[in-house]
């Protein structure tokens, strides 16, 4: 499994909050640029507006019918056509809404009846007559319209009060969501590297657990777990121990001694080229666990590392044949699993003892069913 890289799981987190907050502002503008301005257009039009507009029609029915009749005040048809008008007039101005509100309603409602009356029974009006029955409706209804559009412009006026606040709150949402967003975003962020520092601590730990200081190979521990690892598994044990390492320890002291564990430990994993896994199981003792996938090549194994060791010629002046430092291996092969990796270790270590019984320096290695078989004395390598 791949993890993201940190700028990819960053940037991930910084886009989602940029699209919300984003789409919140496109929202805004929306409603902005289109909603509000036709709801506005629409208020303009209509609403409790009607009453302005009619005003103004009848208004203007009733400035026609006045133009009309001061044009040819003695034309039959012309007064027709004023009567007509004023009617129209009438029936605009005659509203429940004036009647209710306006003073100036019913005189001028009076008015209009009494010029609409004359000009159906064919009354040539004069100029003077004419004023005194329009200009009281006329400038009634000019304070109506007067007074709508104050009303009107309340209104808009309102609504565009309301339409900012509104916007402040959307915006101010929509800020506090992005806040929240980066938020969530910083707290996750710090959990999840809580998570992997408290994992890289466990690990560390259990690296620790599992490591033996001194030579950094893997101790008893690790063996036994690598051991059951590979259960069912072919393989192969080696228990290498250092001859006279007390006496090594004696002429040259035990910084020395620590120096010549290190040293093993390194010359014997090079020896094995890789294929073992090496471990100290403590004091002067090491073991190497081999998979066996062909047979062990066991004696092969113990005598490359006694090879390797008669190379290096490592100086020991405690010892008391050759001087140098002498290694004795115990070998082998088991299936893993708990009860196998007993009875190989335990087989092992006897051929371990038989070596340092027949005078240290050599090996032993026991292959199959048969531990007899495959022994090779320690003296003859
Ligand atoms: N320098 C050093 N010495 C150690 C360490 N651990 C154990 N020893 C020494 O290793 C020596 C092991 O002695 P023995 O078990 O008698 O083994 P030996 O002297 O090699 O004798 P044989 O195995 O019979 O040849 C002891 O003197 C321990 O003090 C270590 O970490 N560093």
């Amino acid at each position: 499994m791949t993890t993201p890289r940190p700028w990819r799981r960053h940037a991930g987190w910084l886009w989602l909050s940029l699209m919300s907050f984003t789409t919140l502002l496109i929202l805004i503008t929306y409603e902005t640029r289109w909603v509000y301005p036709e709801i506005h257009a629409y208020f303009s039009q209509t609403g409790n507006l009607t009453g302005q507009q009619l005003a103004t029609r009848s208004r203007d029915y009733l400035q026609e019918g006045l133009g009309v009749l001061l044009e040819a005040p003695d034309d039959e048809a012309a007064r027709e056509q004023a009567a007509f008008r004023v009617d129209l007039a009438y029936s605009l101005f005659d509203i429940g809404l004036y009647r209710r509100e306006y003073a100036c309603t019913e005189p001028s409602l009076d008015s209009l009846d009494g010029l609409s009356r004359r000009l159906s029974a064919g009354d040539v009006l004069t100029p003077a007559e004419l004023n005194r029955h329009l200009l009281g409706p006329i400038g009634c209804l000019t304070e109506i319209e007067m007074d709508q559009l104050d009303r009107r412009s309340e209104v808009t006026s309102a609504f565009v009060e309301d339409t900012r606040r509104h916007q402040g709150v959307v915006l101010g949402g929509s800020l506090v969501i992005f806040l929240m967003g980066l938020v969530f975003w910083w707290m996750h962020e710090r959990q999840r590297r809580n998570a992997v520092r408290a994992t890289r601590e466990s690990l560390r730990w259990m690296g620790r657990a599992l490591r033996d200081p001194l030579t950094g190979v893997g101790n008893r521990s690790a063996l036994h777990e690598d051991v059951m690892a590979q259960t069912g598994q072919a393989m192969s044990l080696m228990l290498i121990d250092i001859d006279y390492f007390k006496q090594y320890n004696d002429t040259l002291g035990h910084p020395d001694g620590d120096r010549l564990l290190r040293r093993l430990a390194l010359l014997i994993d090079e020896s094995l080229a890789g294929q073992a896994r090496l471990y100290r199981m403590g004091g002067d003792e090491f073991a190497a666990l081999l998979p066996c996938h062909d047979g062990c090549g066991l004696a092969r194994r113990c005598e490359e590392i006694t090879e390797r060791l008669r190379e290096a010629a490592i100086a020991h002046p405690g010892h008391p044949e050759n001087r140098c430092v002498t290694l004795s291996i115990g070998a082998a092969c088991f299936i893993a699993g708990e009860a196998g990796f007993a009875a190989g270790y335990a087989a092992a270590d006897r051929a371990l003892y038989r070596v340092k019984e027949h005078g240290r320096n050599g090996w032993e290695a026991s292959e199959g069913e048969d531990a007899q078989a495959n022994r090779v004395d320690a003296n003859q390598a």
